[in-house]
């Protein structure tokens, strides 16, 4: 199983303890092309059986040397797979791992005086502290501005196969910022943290929606667009997290299966055409296993997002059309 090393790199899990129920995890040790970000964000690891030894043509050293140097908590020889099953029922919540103190009900005591996910707000202490510019490869053909909540390194990767060149910007970006790196569209990112806090990024994607410039959003930059649009955002009682979530594009009719990493949704029935502030508005994927809003398409300004990850590393791919549908909404707005 690959992917590991996107997971803990992805500046989403901020704050959260990963449980993997892929049995063995580290049998491709670590490289130095496939970090999500510049370094470990997972608070804790939670595995069944750590590879002891790592073999690959691109690894440059263990996982377990990752977690260390960058001190990051790890327990293995959990069944993951009966604790996910748990956190099925019970929902998501707050944990320890310890390995010094062994008094559970004081450690216990520790977990709860912890913050819940739930109203916490986490973009700046992800976000860049300054702009940078990741170039189209080949020629240009459009420029993007990327407001920076916790964004992954594949979009602007993905993005620069479309001849794009992505200004990745702080989460305190202003429409000004925008204008002046002579944006054709804005990208709001995946990130950590509870929607419901986000009153600067929703204020700047309701400046953009007005300005009419085009507008795509993944994950967390969804219910960015929802709030923006005058939805509500709620926690689900357990995420969506995992590689094979199948959902709907009510465009095409297709299924595609995907990756999510979400534990809040937007707040939007799903079954018909909602009259916004912006015009009216589709919910465009739908999660088939629950129904829960997978992507918002507006009817009457030139926006979109999905709450599921089209730049997914290390996969699935079925949903790689995303960034094309992207470039042509730039293109017809040229
Ligand atoms: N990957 C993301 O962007 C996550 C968005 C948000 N923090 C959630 O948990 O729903």
């Amino acid at each position: 199983m690959t992917g590991y090393q996107e997971t803990l790199t992805d500046p989403s899990y901020h704050r959260q303890v990963v449980v993997q129920t892929a049995p063995q995890i580290g049998n491709t040790g670590i490289n130095a092309e496939d970090d999500e970000s510049d370094r470990i964000w997972v608070a804790g690891y939670v595995v069944r059986d750590p590879s002891r030894s790592y073999s690959n043509w691109r690894a440059g050293g263990s996982l377990e040397d990752r977690l260390a140097v960058e001190g990051i908590v790890g327990i293995s020889g959990i069944d993951t797979r009966a604790l996910t099953r748990h956190l099925r029922e019970r929902g998501a919540m707050r944990v320890g791992v310890s390995s010094v103190d062994d008094d559970r009900g004081g450690l216990l005591e520790r977990v709860r005086q912890q913050p819940e996910m739930l109203g916490a707000d986490l973009s700046a202490e992800v976000s860049t502290p300054q702009r940078y510019t990741v170039e189209a490869d080949g020629e240009r053909r459009f420029t993007v501005a990327a407001i920076d909540l916790g964004i992954k390194r594949n979009v602007p990767r993905r993005l620069a196969k479309r001849g794009v060149t992505t200004h990745v910007l702080p989460a305190s970006a202003t429409l000004d910022d925008i204008r002046a790196v002579g944006a054709d569209a804005v990208f709001f990112s995946p990130g950590p943290g509870d929607p419901a806090t986000a009153d600067g990024p929703v204020a700047l994607a309701r400046a953009v929606l007005s300005a009419r410039i085009p507008l795509f959003g993944i994950c967390f930059g969804s219910q960015i667009l929802g709030r923006a649009l005058g939805f509500g955002t709620y926690k689900l009682g357990y995420g969506h997290r995992g590689i094979n979530q199948p959902v709907v594009d009510r465009i095409t009719g297709k299924v595609e299966i995907t990756s999510h990493n979400h534990g809040f949704a937007v707040d939007a029935p799903v079954d018909r055409r909602h009259d916004t502030e912006f015009g009216a508005v589709e919910v465009s994927h739908v999660c088939l296993n629950d129904d829960v809003v997978e992507g918002l398409r507006c009817l009457d300004v030139p926006a979109f997002t999905v709450q599921y990850h089209p730049e997914a590393a290390a996969g699935p791919h079925d949903a790689d059309y995303l960034f094309d549908r992207f470039a042509e909404l730039m293109n017809t707005n040229a």
